[in-house]
Order: structure tokens, then C-alpha cells, then sequence
């Protein structure tokens, strides 16, 4: 399982500035695209090549001491629960405030790896100056400079040092893993039930339900799949009522885990944020998409109702017009037999391998009847182009002007890879890079 590393701290400490440095910038095919929901507090971080989710717990609102105080132990506390690692921001321009040393009292306690870290420590000077926070008993505090870089891989080296072995299975190449995502009370366990056909998770109608993460292999048309059921699903015995925002943290795990996700929406209740916040990242992930409508029998319905939500649906996620909408019930186990049909229609292509002819033929007509627009005045030319790998279906193509090439002509070229290769239900990467012409 992938591991999580928590950025805990009082607003301005510069938590997002460290985020953000880690996270580094984003790629080009991500931020250009209109109407993907960005949430900047959770990224998939590589570092010293070991990959993990960052949150960034920061973002609430400025508010009275008392407040703050009562935000802070959340979002410890929250922390405590969620991270494997967690990173302790305090502010060495401002000094040691009583909030900081309350927090600290608490992380002590904790049973797992935490970092006290002084940031916007950007000279000598100010290193000196931060002596004062040894007077908060910890053995170990680093100072750094997130702004400007200071120390950051210092105390990244030694947090990656400390994340958890992942439980790394064997590779399972036959299985297709399934994760099951959504907001609390969507219906998801009751989903999983009917896809299973018995009780094997219990549906409880109380929203943010306490429960066992369970993953569960079956078997249907002798084809293998996972389930990977711990999305949104409380894990037994615990009582802090969470904030729903941080319920997002699991689907993250689990799709992070899976090949299929299915994004499971109430019809009572229509398209969420919190809805967009996990599609997005589960389009950023690369991961193969299905909304799932589930409730579908608890509406009304008229002539109009389904088109209204196909609308609604690739309104809100333009980024994901490839992925299926299928309308369900898991009370009545209305269409669920369309469930593992279509995932298996889109693993399919998720997974497909094309050959490097035909990449090329349908790579070479796409950029001759479109010709790519000049880039500072230069023409842009391809050479050549191959799939790197699958799960998703992934191309390099090699060109003179690799940053040259605009979205708008990337999305044309995989608009054309999508309908010659017919990879209408997985998402596609497309990476282009530079070659020098070789001389005649
Ligand atoms: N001098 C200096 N300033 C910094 C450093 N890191 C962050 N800052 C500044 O501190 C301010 C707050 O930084 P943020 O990253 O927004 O702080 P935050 O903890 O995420 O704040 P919230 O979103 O309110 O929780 C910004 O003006 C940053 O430019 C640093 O290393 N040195
Ligand atoms: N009418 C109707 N109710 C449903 C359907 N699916 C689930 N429910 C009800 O919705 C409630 C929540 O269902 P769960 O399956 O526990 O939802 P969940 O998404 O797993 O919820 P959390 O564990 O809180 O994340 C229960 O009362 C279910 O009986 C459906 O298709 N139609």
C-alpha cells in the first residue's frame, strides 16, 4: 500500500510552499485542461524513487485562537490516524508560538514517525536564532527553507528512510483490481454486496459507517478481479468524526492500488465536489474510469432524467469523456450485471498493445491531413512514435520541438489515437521528445 506522509502545522507556516516544492511543477497535460477539479492537498510524490501521497493539511480558514487550537488537534489528530510519516511545520520567522508546544505534547505520543521541522530558516543567521525551539524537548529538529530550498533534501532523505516497506505483492498480471470509490453513503459497501452476490460487507445506513477495509478476489467468466473495498469505508473502532473532505484519502489509497475505478455518484444526490476532487485524481493517476449512478431506483424518472445526468456528468468532468456512465441499483440489483461488463471492456483497452506500424500509420496520416502549428516560426516535425507501456496505453513520439507542440494539437493527436485504436474507455498518455534530425 502506498505510503502517506502528512505536512501538519498553523496556517502560513509554509506548508503549502514545502507541498508545492515536492509536488515540483506540474505537467503541461494536467494544468492546461479546462475543468479538472485540483485539489492541490493531495499529490503522488516520488523522491529518492520512492512514491508516496502527500497531503498538505493546511487550507482552513484564519480564525480566533480557541479555533485555530481546536483545527490544529484535528488535523493532528486526523494525521495521526491517516500518515505513516508526519512533518511538523513550525515557522522560525515567527518563533515558537503556545499552539506549537501544545501539538507537540500530542504528536509525541504518537506511535509513528514524526518530523519537528523550523521552516523559513533561510540564513545562518536565522539557524541561530532557531535555537529557541529546542526548548520544546524534542531530540531532533531540522530547519529548512522551503522557499528557497534550504535543507529540504536533508529532511526528505530521512523521511523517505522512514516510510513503511510497501507490501509489495507479486506482480498479478491476470487480475484486474477494482476500486471502489466514492462519498460516504453512496452506496458503496451495498455495491460491492451485489457485485459479490452475498452479504460480505454490511451496508449500515448511518453515513461514515465504521468497518474493516476488505479486499476480496472473485471470479466471474472465469476471469479474475479485486475488489478493493477500502474506499471511504471506516476501519473499525474509531470515533473521531471525520471531516467528509478527508474521507478522500482513502479512495486516493485505493485507487492509487487499482487498474479500474469505479466512481460510484447517488443519484439522490447528484455530482459533488467531493466527487470531482476523486475523479480528478483519479484521471491525474491514469487510471481507467466508470461513473457508477447508483440509486437509480429511488427517483422519479421521466423521458429526460437520464440525459440530464449524462449532461450533468460530462459537464462537471470534462477531463473523463471517455469514461462509461452506467445507471444502477444496488438495491434492487437493477443493471448491476453491466458492472463487470464494462470493466472489462475498458481493462481491455486500458491494457492493449498496439503495434509500432500501425502507431505510425495512423500517427503519420493524423499529422499530415492536421499539420502541426509552427512553434516560434519553426515548422514541427515527428519523426517517429511508440507505445512505452500499458495500463494506461502509453506513446513517446519523437519530434524537433518537444515543448513546441501545443495542447490543443496533443489533444488532436489523441483524439486520433482513441478512434483508430478504439481506446474509448482508458485514458492515454502521450509523452513527446526531442530528437536531433539525423543528417541525410
Ligand atoms: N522567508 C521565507 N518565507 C517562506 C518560506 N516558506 C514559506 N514562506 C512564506 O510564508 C507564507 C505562507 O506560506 P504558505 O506556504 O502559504 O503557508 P501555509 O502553511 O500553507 O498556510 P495555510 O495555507 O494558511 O495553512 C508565504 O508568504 C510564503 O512565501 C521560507 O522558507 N522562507
Ligand atoms: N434506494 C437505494 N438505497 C441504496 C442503494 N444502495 C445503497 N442504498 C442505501 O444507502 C445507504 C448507504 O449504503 P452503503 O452501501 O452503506 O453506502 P457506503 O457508500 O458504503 O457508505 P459509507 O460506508 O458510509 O461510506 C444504505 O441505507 C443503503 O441501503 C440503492 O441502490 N438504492
Amino acid at each position: 500500500m502506498i505510503p502517506i506522509v502528512a505536512i501538519v502545522g498553523r496556517p502560513n507556516v509554509g506548508k503549502s510552499t514545502l507541498f508545492n516544492r515536492l509536488v515540483g511543477r506540474r505537467k503541461a497535460i494536467v494544468d492546461d485542461l479546462p475543468g479538472v477539479t485540483r485539489d492541490r492537498n493531495y499529490e503522488t510524490v516520488t523522491r529518492f524513487g520512492r512514491p508516496f501521497i502527500l497531503i498538505d493539511t493546511g487550507g482552513f480558514e484564519p480564525a480566533s485562537e480557541d479555533r485555530l487550537l481546536q483545527q490544529m488537534r484535528e488535523q493532528s489528530q486526523l494525521a495521526m490516524e491517516e500518515a505513516d510519516v508526519i512533518i511538523f511545520l513550525m515557522d522560525g520567522r515567527a518563533g515558537l508560538t503556545p499552539s506549537d508546544v501544545e501539538v507537540v505534547e500530542m504528536l509525541r505520543r504518537v506511535d509513528k514517525p514524526v518530523f519537528f521541522v523550523v521552516n523559513k530558516v533561510d540564513g545562518e543567521k536565522l539557524e541561530v536564532e532557531s535555537a529557541e525551539f529546542y526548548t520544546l524537548g524534542v531530540d531532533n529538529i531540522a530547519t529548512i527553507s522551503a522557499e528557497h530550498n534550504r535543507g529540504v533534501n536533508d529532511l526528505m532523505d530521512e523521511v523517505v528512510a522512514a516510510l513503511p516497506e510497501g507490501k509489495k505483492g507479486a506482480a498479478e498480471e491476470d487480475v484486474t483490481r477494482i476500486a471502489v470509490v466514492g462519498r460516504p453513503n453512496v452506496g458503496k459497501s451495498s455495491l460491492v454486496n451485489r457485485l459479490l452476490g452475498y452479504e460480505r460487507v454490511v451496508a449500515n445506513p448511518t453515513p461514515g459507517t465504521t468497518r474493516d477495509a476488505i479486499d476480496t478476489y472473485f471470479t466471474c467468466n472465469k476471469k479474475r478481479y479485486l475488489l478493493i473495498d477500502t474506499a471511504g469505508i471506516r476501519r473499525k473502532g474509531k470515533t473521531t468524526q471525520k471531516l467528509e473532505k478527508y474521507s478522500v484519502v482513502d479512495s486516493l489509497r485505493s485507487i492509487e492500488r487499482s487498474d479500474v475505478v469505479l466512481i460510484v455518484i447517488s443519484a439522490e444526490d447528484g455530482v459533488t465536489e467531493q466527487d470531482e476532487r476523486i475523479a480528478g485524481y483519479a484521471y491525474e493517476a491514469g487510471r481507467a474510469c466508470i461513473f457508477v449512478v447508483n440509486k437509480w431506483d429511488a427517483l422519479t424518472k421521466d423521458n429526460s432524467t437520464i440525459g440530464k445526468f449524462v449532461d450533468q456528468i460530462r459537464t462537471e468532468f470534462k477531463y473523463l469523456p471517455f469514461a462509461p456512465i452506467l445507471f444502477v441499483s444496488a438495491l434492487t440489483g437493477q443493471r448491476i450485471n453491466k458492472v463487470v461488463e464494462e470493466v472489462d471492456k475498458v481493462m481491455a483497452q486500458y491494457a492493449k498493445r498496439v503495434s509500432t506500424a500501425d502507431l505510425n500509420r495512423v500517427f503519420s496520416e493524423a499529422v499530415t491531413s492536421h499539420h502541426p502549428p509552427l512553434s516560434q516560426g519553426k515548422r514541427v516535425k515527428f519523426y517517429y512514435a511508440t507505445q512505452v507501456g500499458t495500463r494506461p496505453p502509453t506513446f513517446v513520439a519523437f519530434t524537433n520541438r518537444p515543448e513546441g507542440i501545443h495542447f490543443s494539437y496533443e489533444r488532436y493527436l489523441l483524439n486520433k489515437l482513441r478512434e483508430a485504436f478504439d481506446f474509448s474507455g482508458t485514458p492515454l498518455r502521450l509523452i513527446f521528445r526531442g530528437r536531433e534530425r539525423k543528417a541525410p
